[in-house]
């Protein structure tokens, strides 16, 4: 078995080999296709060759840039196209191929990276966690009022703007502009580099498929918000994704989905967990949660590094025994934050958690607590007050959400 880079004249081969992985046919760029392939840069990209050089397994690794707690943007190779042909599974492709790509990684200075799971029994072996999560929100346009806001001079104030409804052909660079001023406050979300939107690789509202989007302008006519959606069969509107940093403009686009005509029911994609919708709603139970799903994976290659550059919120210390068993390695280190940073350094303190670095993906973000890892039982907790110290320094001003998809 070999494993080797690729170049531009592989290209074929791989979108051929990784294709046929996924038990697809490689795609034609048909009206609606968002040809995904198009945005991999081969020289990103993994083949593994039978000893006489059939191709059986592909890799790929996207250049995102990932937002941290604190707005701290940081590099996150985003492993995508993971696939090994049938005829050859279960005998440690896969894992030499991941073997290859995260030390590549590491040797490169990365120090953590990201992907999206197609089974979630895959990765956690290589070292990922679950690290967001993401949910879809059905509601019933019948009761689908929204009530008057309780507290005064907040979101009472509503949004002043308008809203436009464009076709995603006439959007220009507005979807674009929009997109990337949100992810940069975004904890948990993805760039999604030019070359994508150029491309039109991957899905609505980037791919070419069509869809209506609905924009919201500031009182200045700037853009501040869209919202990209569809009907379709049974009465029912589909909103992609709505993007803003700004809960009354959220709270405006989705007015206006929800005060849509012919529709009996809203389904809105990618809600965030505790978003504040469904208590907008007059009605509670108008709003139907489905689909809860984990989105983001998160693989640490460098603890102290990963750990200095996010944001933090709470002064405190804490030790961490971390165990990476696939890249064969153990640290112990001391976390100290003052002032939202941190610093962290290899001691021989007696631990306060010991955990896998799988376990330290899930907690990174901000958006599962290391209490519940610990009632899990996969983190162990070495004195009774452990685990409510690391809730409160690993909490954050906002949970991470991830929305793009790769
Ligand atoms: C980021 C992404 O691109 S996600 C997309 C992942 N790709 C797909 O889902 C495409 C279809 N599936 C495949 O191509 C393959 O089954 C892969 C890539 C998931 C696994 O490849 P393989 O070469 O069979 O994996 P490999 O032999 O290295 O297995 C390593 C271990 O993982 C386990 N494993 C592999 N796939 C799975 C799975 N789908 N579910 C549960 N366990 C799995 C194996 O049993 C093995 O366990 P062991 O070490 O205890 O024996």
């Amino acid at each position: 078995m070999e494993i080797r880079p690729t170049t531009d004249e592989d290209r074929d081969v791989f979108v051929d080999t990784a294709h046929a992985a996924f038990g697809l046919f490689p795609e034609t760029p048909v009206e609606g296709g968002g040809l995904w392939w198009s945005a991999l840069e081969m020289d990103r990209c993994v083949l593994a060759l039978t000893a006489d050089g059939r191709p059986v397994g592909t890799a790929a690794a996207h250049p995102f840039e990932l937002t941290l707690p604190g707005e701290t943007l940081v590099p996150a190779p985003g492993v995508t196209a993971v696939g090994v042909l049938p005829s050859h599974r279960r005998q440690g492709v896969l894992s030499a191929m991941m073997r290859h790509q995260l030390t590549e990684l590491r040797t490169r200075g990365e120090f953590l990276s990201v992907l999206l799971a197609s089974e979630a029994p895959i990765y956690g072996r290589f070292g990922y966690g679950p690290a967001t999560y993401t949910g879809r929100l059905t509601v019933q346009r019948h009761k689908a009022a929204l009530d008057v806001p309780r507290a005064h001079g907040t979101a009472d104030a509503p949004a002043t703007g308008s809203v436009e409804v464009l076709r995603r052909a006439e959007c220009g660079e507005i979807l674009e502009e929009v997109y990337d001023r949100y992810r940069r406050a975004q904890p948990g979300a993805l760039s999604r580099p030019h070359r994508w939107w150029a491309l039109r690789a991957g899905q609505p509202p980037i791919s070419p498929a069509p869809r209506y989007i609905a924009v919201h302008r500031d009182a200045d006519g700037v853009p501040d918000g869209y919202a990209s959606y569809s009907l379709g069969e049974k009465q029912t509107l589909t909103v992609d994704e709505t993007i803003t940093t700004d809960d009354a403009v959220f709270t405006a686009l989705a007015r206006f989905v929800l005060g849509h005509d012919l529709v009996s029911q809203v389904v809105f994609k990618h809600v965030p967990p505790q978003h504040p919708l469904r208590w907008q709603l007059t009605d509670f139970r108008a709003a139907e949660v489905g689909g809860d799903t984990d989105w983001l994976w998160v693989r640490l290659l460098d603890v102290p590094r990963a750990l200095t550059a996010r944001g933090w919120f709470t002064d405190g210390e804490l030790v961490l025994a971390v165990d990476d068993p696939f890249l064969d390695w153990h640290g112990r280190y001391l976390l100290t934050v003052r002032d939202g940073k941190a610093e962290c350094v290899p001691t021989g303190r007696e631990p306060d958690l010991s955990l896998d670095v799988r376990d330290l993906g899930s907690l990174y973000l901000g958006g599962t607590a290391p209490s519940t890892l610990v009632r899990a039982g996969h983190i162990r907790a070495h004195r009774p007050d452990a685990a409510t110290r690391a809730d409160a320094l690993f909490r954050t001003d906002r949970s991470p959400h991830c929305l793009h998809w790769f």
